[in-house]
């Protein structure tokens, strides 16, 4: 694929490591790296837990609908979505229609590992962590699945490595 003209949407759960490795791959093919979740911060002025304090759920997936039709729309982007991105269906569509899409597949195990130490994700801030990464897993995979062009674990492995493969199989398509 021409990965100069076409965008490359990286899909998944919390801790898949959507953010970290679309750094990367952004780095590998001399893209622009944007992170959905921290452009949606930059422009309300405030983090995404007081998002979610002050506007609800509700309130972040607006803004995130806005932000996911506007980003999605540039040229030659590597973005990484939030974890609930893929919720709504304006968003799915976006997302298919507009670029090539990954889902970075991961156990719960390393979600909750990956995620323990971060207070920017409000959903895990309950009394079992695991129960509600579970819960999510149960309504959200099949959507991930739904518009997934390629599914990447990254369970193992390092992040450059995951990175390199994700490169390599677009490149070779
Ligand atoms: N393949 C990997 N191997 C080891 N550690 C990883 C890997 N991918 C991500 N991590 C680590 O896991 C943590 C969470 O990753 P990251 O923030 O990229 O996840 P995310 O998918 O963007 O989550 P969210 O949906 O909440 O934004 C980071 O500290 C990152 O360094
Ligand atoms: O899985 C989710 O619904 C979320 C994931 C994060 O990336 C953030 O977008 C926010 O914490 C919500
Ligand atoms: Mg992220």
């Amino acid at each position: 694929m021409k990965t100069n003209k076409r965008n490359i949407f990286l899909i998944g759960p919390m801790g898949a490591g959507k953010t970290t490795i679309g750094k990367q791959v952004a780095q590998l093919l001399k893209m622009e790296f944007i992170d959905a979740d921290q452009e949606i911060e930059d422009r309300a002025g405030a983090p995404i837990d007081w998002i979610f304090e002050l506007e609800g759920e509700e309130g972040f997936r607006k803004r995130e609908v806005k932000i996911i039709d506007e980003l999605t729309l540039r040229q030659g982007i590597v973005l990484a979505t939030g974890g609930g991105a893929i919720v709504a269906k304006e968003n799915r569509i976006a997302l298919a229609g507009r670029g090539a899409v990954v889902f970075l597949e991961t156990s719960i195990d390393q979600q909750l590992e990956r995620t323990r130490k971060d207070k920017r994700r409000p959903l895990l801030q309950t009394d079992d962590p695991k129960e509600t990464l579970e819960e999510l897993a149960e309504n959200r995979d099949e959507l991930y699945r739904e518009i997934a062009d390629y599914i990447v674990s990254t369970d193992r492995g390092s992040v450059k490595s995951v990175a390199k493969d994700i490169v390599d199989m677009i490149q070779s398509d």
